[in-house]
Parts: structure tokens; sequence; C-alpha cells
């Protein structure tokens, strides 16, 4: 062999060797040269909150160097506020998010930053706060919920499996479409419509969440190939359901405007951009009205829906924690209708179709924005649920200039620092010793719901960018939930794995399979 081979092939495996000696004490992955945890996290892909889950255990921030950038993932409490709140300014979206996130949200509200981000917020804030929206939302998802509850009935009575996670999706997208957009979509009709556009919306979601850790994509992006292949096919299908979304509810806001009607003109999201459209001041253009809308669509259908599946699971696995719901709703019941001097019709098991339903609408109807608020045993079971499985189970930020955490960690600009929510929920330094069980009843004091600071439950972020819609998913969550769990019961299908699926929202891989029974 020529010497100088020999030479070289020493010099790497030296540089190799005293690479990986120098990592014995390391508490994150350890790295390569080159290439850093690329392979190990690439290795974890599929369970990588799990994957940190071990390393954030250990130590409450681990530093994941990657070929072209490094991570670090953050899990304490004041790490946290620093990175939300204190020195906001200095974590963005960021340059390399947004890179990898326009193809599907475009410069929508979550991939935004700076002066089209502040606009945005302030809009979509005025939306949020105003109380025709809080009416109009209770009564569609009171409305969506019962559509619902019907479609479970029908099961019950024919002994047949549901994938609940599927009717879920359709609820929350049937419901953001009509209180963000004012259109009906109908896609939890009872023959259950094929959903073009939700398949296009996951497969888009998968691919683009799959880009922060595969180095190849702009390459895959180029010569228009495998996944990347796919995602254009995806956003096709997306922009397609999108624009005629918008051009819907354009053609019937000049409908209202010059006819008889115009008082009748709704005010949901899409319509109040479609008005600051007028002034050219705001840029606004159809483009950017899809990205409005698709921001709204991932923010409201996905989040709602995942959290609502993992309570049932969790409802389903834990039979003490259904009974308490189940007893505090059967006294919400009765505490309502006797308020609102309704009498309560009959309800049993045997009872026919028409009748269970009728008597589950009687039930929904004694359910207001107010009512719902003494509900504090279903309010904690939504909130542990997601203090275990996250909507949102990580959530990356840029990093403009160097900077120093709280606990001493240098992160350099140009990387990303992210909060791992899903991580966060687990941590005994968090929690407590009990940090991993499933229990409602941390939440409450003397039977009244207690808050946590947001910085330690981080499942809605916290800051100035803190989510826009969590009084408005905690009404939809109840609202569901209450009807569900005061008349049904619900069991795993047997040999059903339930497992999280890698993509920005904690979705089931294979769904939520499930039988019902009908409650008394
Ligand atoms: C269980 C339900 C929900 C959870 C767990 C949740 C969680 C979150 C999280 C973690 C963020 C920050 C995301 C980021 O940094 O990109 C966020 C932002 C946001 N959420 Fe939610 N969300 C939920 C439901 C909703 C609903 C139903 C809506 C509205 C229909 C909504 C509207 C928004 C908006 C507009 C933002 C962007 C805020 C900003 O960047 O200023 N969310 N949400």
């Amino acid at each position: 062999m020529d010497i100088r081979v020999l030479i070289l092939a020493c010099t790497i495996f030296t540089w190799i060797f005293l690479h990986r000696w120098n990592q014995r004490s390391r508490k994150g992955p350890k790295t390569w040269p080159l290439v850093g945890a690329a392979i190990e996290q690439l290795m974890n892909y599929d369970r990588m909150h799990d994957w940190l889950v071990n390393y954030l255990s250990k130590s409450t921030t681990v530093v994941v160097p990657m070929p072209f950038t490094t991570y670090t993932y953050i899990a304490d409490p004041a790490n946290v506020e620093h990175v939300l709140k204190t020195n906001f300014a200095n974590y963005p979206k960021g340059e390399v998010y947004h890179s990898y996130m326009e193809v599907l949200l475009g410069n929508g509200i979550f991939n935004s930053d700076g002066e089209n981000w502040r606009k945005q917020r302030k809009t979509a804030s005025f939306e949020f706060a105003s109380k025709n929206l809080r009416d109009f939302s209770t009564v569609v998802f009171r409305e969506y919920s019962l559509k619902l509850s019907s479609i479970l009935s029908h099961a019950a009575f024919q002994n047949k499996q549901l994938d609940i996670q599927e009717l879920l999706m359709r609820m929350t997208l049937d419901s953001i479409c009509k209180v963000g957009f004012g259109v009906e979509i109908g896609t939890l009709a009872p023959n259950l419509p094929e959903n073009k556009f939700a398949k296009a919306f996951d497969a888009a979601n998968i691919i683009v969440t799959l880009r922060f850790i595969d180095p190849l994509w702009k390459i895959k992006k180029f010569l228009r190939v495998g996944s990347e292949a796919i995602l254009d096919q995806s956003i096709k299908t997306i922009d397609d359901f999108t624009y005629s979304v918008i051009h819907k509810r354009k053609s019937e806001i000049e409908e209202a405007q010059e006819g008889p009607n115009n008082h009748k003109m709704k005010h949901d999201i899409l319509s109040r951009f479609i008005e600051l459209r007028k002034d050219p001041e705001n840029n606004i253009n159809d483009k950017s009205l899809r990205d409005v809308v698709l921001n709204f669509v991932i923010a409201g259908r996905d989040t709602t829906a995942t959290t609502l599946s993992w309570a049932i699971y969790m409802i389903m696995t834990h039979n003490h924690v259904a009974e308490k719901l189940y007893t505090e709703l059967k006294a919400f019941e009765q505490e309502c209708a006797k308020e609102e001097q309704v009498c309560l019709d009959p309800c049993d098991e045997t009872q026919d179709l028409e009748s269970f339903d009728m008597r589950t609408k009687q039930f929904a109807e004694l359910m207001s924005y107010d009512s719902l608020g003494k509900l504090y045993y279903l309010h904690a079971v939504i909130t542990e649920t997601l203090r275990l499985y996250p909507a949102v189970p990580q959530d990356p930020k840029g990093i403009l200039n160097d900077d120093i955490l709280p606990d001493g960690t240098k992160v350099k600009a140009g990387g990303m620092v992210t909060y791992v929510p899903y991580s966060m929920g687990r941590m005994e330094y968090n929690w407590g010793p009990d940090a991993n069980q499933f229990k409602p009843e941390r939440w409450l004091k003397d039977g009244f719901f207690q808050n946590a600071s947001p910085f330690k439950f981080t499942a809605f972020q916290a800051g100035p960018r803190i989510c826009l819609g969590k009084d408005s998913a905690y009404l939809q969550m109840k609202m569901a939930l209450a009807i569900l769990c005061r008349f049904f019961k619900f069991e795993l299908v047997k040999g059903h794995v339930v497992d999280y699926r890698m993509m920005t929202i904690l979705s089931m891989a294979n769904g939520l399979k499930i039988t019902v029974s009908k409650r008394s």
C-alpha cells in the first residue's frame, strides 16, 4: 500500500477515535466528525419524541450537532421563559424554519416574523376576542359534535368498528371551515365522503417535517423525486381546495353586499382578511388569503382532533377516569336541567336510534360557553392529556444572535433552539415522581381547576406568540367530549397498536380503532 494512503488512513482513524474519545462524558447523543448526531437522529426518527425524553431526563438541555447546524433542545421552564418571552426578539421562527415550511404554510401567521406576523396576529386577535365569534362557534361546535355522536350511536347499534381519529379530523375540519371561513364542506356527512384535501394535507405535513432531518431534501426537490415529488402533488390538491374556499367566500360576500342581506354578512376570520384587502397598503392577494386559510386549518383542525383522540385513548384505558367523568356529566345534566326548568327525557341503552339521538341533543342544548366552565374534571382530563400528548410536541425557533441561556448553555446565531412540550410533560424535575402517569387530579385543588405556569405547561406555547385559539379549542373539545363521554363507553379494538406519527402535529400513526356502546 502506498505510504501516503496509509498515513491518510491512520490520520482519519485517529481523528475519529479522538473525536469519539472526547465525547465520553457528553450528556446528549454522541456525534461523528462532519455528520454530527445526524445518523443517530435519523435512526430514531420514528420515535424521536421518546428519544428526546431519554436525553432530556438526564439533562434539562440537550445539544444535537447536525451537518450544517446545531439543534438545542430545552425542557427547563427558566430556559423556556427566556426563549419565548424574555429574549423573544432573538428567537424568531427564522429563515431555516421558514424555508422548510413555506411550501405548505406560505407566509401565514405560523410561518412569519416581524411586521408580517404582527399584522396577522392583530387581525386574528381582534377576531378571537369577539363575542359574536364565540357565540357562533358554540352553535357550530354543538351541531358538529351532535353529528359525530349520531355516527357513534349508529355504530353502537350495528356493533361496528370506527376510526375515531379520522372522524374527529372530519369534525374539526368542518368546524374550522365554518367558523373560520364561513363555508360548509360537509366531510362529516353520514356517508363520510372521500376527503382528498385531508389526505393531501397529512401527506404534505409529514414530508415537510422530514425536511428537518433530511439533508438531501433540496436535491430531491430540485430533481422532483421521492418524497418531494409527492409533496408537489399534495400541494396542488391542497391549493385547489383552498382557492375554492376563498372564491366561494368572496362571491358570497359580494352577493351579500349587493343584495338586501347586507346585514347578514358574517364576520369570520377569512372575511376579515378579505376586507383588509381593500386597502392596497395591506398587500393582500389571493396567495396571502390561501396562506391564512391553510394556517388556520393546521391550527384548528389537527391540534384539536389529535388532542381529542389522545383524550379518548386515555379515558378508555383509565376506567376510573371514565367513571368520574360520567358522574360529573350526569350531575351537570341534572343541575342545568333544573336551572333551565327542562324536563329530561328518559335515557337507556335499549332506546331506538332516533330517540337516543334526540336525548343527546337535549343534553347538548344545556351546554353553553358559561355552563361548560363548571366542568372542572373534564377540563382537567383535557389538560392532563395535553401535558402527556401535546398536539405540538416540539417547537423550534431560530437564533438571531449568539446568546447564553439561563442554565449557562451557549447558543450560536444561525442554529435552532427547540422547546419540547412532549418531553417537558414527562420530566420528574417538572412534575414530580408521578410525571409519567395520567392523573387529571393533579390539576384540581378543592375540586377547582388550577392552572400551571405556561412556561412549564407549554402545550399552547407561551409569551407573545401564545396560541390564539386556546379558549376556542377548549370550548370545542369540552363540547365534543362531554357529549361522547356522557352517552358512550369506548373500547380499543383488540390488536390495534396506538403510536404517534412523526409530523408537526402529534397525530396517531394508525388512527384510533374503537368500538362504542351506549350509556343510560
Ligand atoms: C388543542 C388545541 C391546540 C393546541 C395544543 C395549540 C397549540 C398551539 C401552539 C403550540 C402554538 C405555537 C405554534 C408555533 O410556534 O408555531 C399555537 C399557535 C397558534 N394557534 Fe393554537 N393550538 C390549539 C388550537 C388552536 C385553534 C383551535 C386555533 C384557531 C382556530 C389556534 C390558533 C392558533 C394561532 C393563530 C397560532 C399562531 C400564534 C402566533 O404565531 O402568533 N390554535 N397553538
